[in-house]
C-alpha cells in the first residue's frame, strides 16, 4: 500500500536489498586489512595522553565534520558519538518527515559498534600489523555507517507496517507488549530469503576477475558463510530491535 510520503514496504525492502551491496563491497574492502590491536585500544597507546581508542578518536572527529556539513540532518543517519556534536552550517533540508518525531530519540550506535568490533571483524580479518592506521579506520566507519544506517532503516520499515496495519499494531503498542509486537513484524519467508542472497552476493562481489573463463577459480575476498551468520545473529535481529522500540513510541 503506498503512503501520502509514496512510501510502500517493497520501496522500502528494495532499499534495504541496496544497503546489501554497500554492506558487502565494504566488508570485502576491510577484509583487505588486519585487524590492529593499537586501532582499537581503549587507552590509545598511540597518542599517549588522549582518552579513547584511535579508532573512536579519528570516527568522533569525522563525524564533527560531517556533522557541520548536515549528515545528520537526515532521519537515516545516526552518529556514534551524538554528544557535543557541531551545529550544521547548511540549511536545513526539506527531506520529508515520515518518521514520528520520537524516532529521534532512538539510537543503538553503541550495540553496533561493539558487535562490529568484537564479533564481527573477527570473522573476516585476523590481527597483524599495517602501518596506515587511519586507512584502515576510514574502512571502519565505511562498514560502521553502511551497518548503522541498515539497521536504523528499521524505524522507516516500522512506520510502513504500522500504517499498513495500524489496527493491528495500536492494542499492542498500547499495551506496551514488545513480544507481540515482534511476532507482528516478523516475517521468517523474508529473513531466509535475505540470508541466502547475501551468501550468494558474497561470492559473486568477492570472486576473482580475470579474462578466463574460470570465475577466479572459485576464491573468495571474503567468506561467503559470514554474511548469513552476519544477518541471521545481528543485523536483522538489530533491526527489530529497532522496529520495537519505533513502535512502541509511536502513538506518544
Ligand atoms: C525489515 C523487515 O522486518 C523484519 C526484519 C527483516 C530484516 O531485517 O531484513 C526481514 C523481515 C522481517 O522479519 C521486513 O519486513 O522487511
Amino acid at each position: 500500500m503506498a503512503h501520502a510520503d509514496g512510501l510502500t514496504l517493497e520501496s522500502i525492502r528494495n532499499s534495504l536489498i541496496r544497503q546489501e551491496d554497500t554492506i558487502i563491497f565494504s566488508l570485502i574492502e576491510r577484509a583487505k586489512y588486519p585487524i590492529i590491536p593499537q586501532l582499537y585500544d581503549s587507552r590509545c597507546s598511540v597518542l599517549p595522553g588522549i582518552s579513547g581508542s584511535l579508532l573512536e578518536n579519528i570516527v568522533r572527529e569525522t563525524e564533527a565534520i560531517q556533522a557541520k556539513y548536515g549528515r545528520y540532518q537526515f532521519p537515516e543517519e545516526h552518529s556514534f558519538f551524538p554528544d557535543n556534536l557541531p551545529d550544521s552550517l547548511v540549511p536545513p533540508n526539506s527531506y520529508p518527515q515520515v518518521l514520528h518525531p520520537a524516532a529521534a530519540s532512538i539510537n543503538i550506535n553503541k550495540t553496533i559498534w561493539d558487535m562490529y568490533i568484537n564479533k564481527l571483524l573477527p570473522l573476516i580479518a585476523s590481527e597483524g600489523n599495517y602501518e596506515n592506521y587511519t586507512c584502515v579506520a576510514a574502512s571502519d566507519l565505511e562498514c560502521l555507517q553502511a551497518l548503522s544506517r541498515r539497521i536504523h532503516y528499521g524505524k522507516f520499515v516500522a512506520e510502513v507496517k504500522f500504517k499498513d496495519a495500524s489496527e493491528e499494531y495500536s492494542p499492542a503498542i498500547q499495551a506496551k507488549d514488545r513480544d507481540a509486537l515482534m511476532k507482528l513484524l516478523t516475517f521468517e519467508s523474508v529473513e531466509e530469503m535475505v540470508k541466502r542472497r547475501v551468501e550468494k552476493k558474497a561470492k559473486v562481489f568477492g570472486q576473482e576477475v580475470n579474462l578466463n573463463n574460470d570465475a577466479g577459480n572459485g576464491k573468495c575476498k571474503i567468506d561467503p558463510s559470514v554474511l548469513p551468520c552476519l544477518y541471521g545473529e545481528w543485523v536483522m535481529p538489530l533491526t527489530k530491535h529497532v522496529e520495537v522500540e519505533y513502535l512502541l513510541r509511536r502513538l506518544d
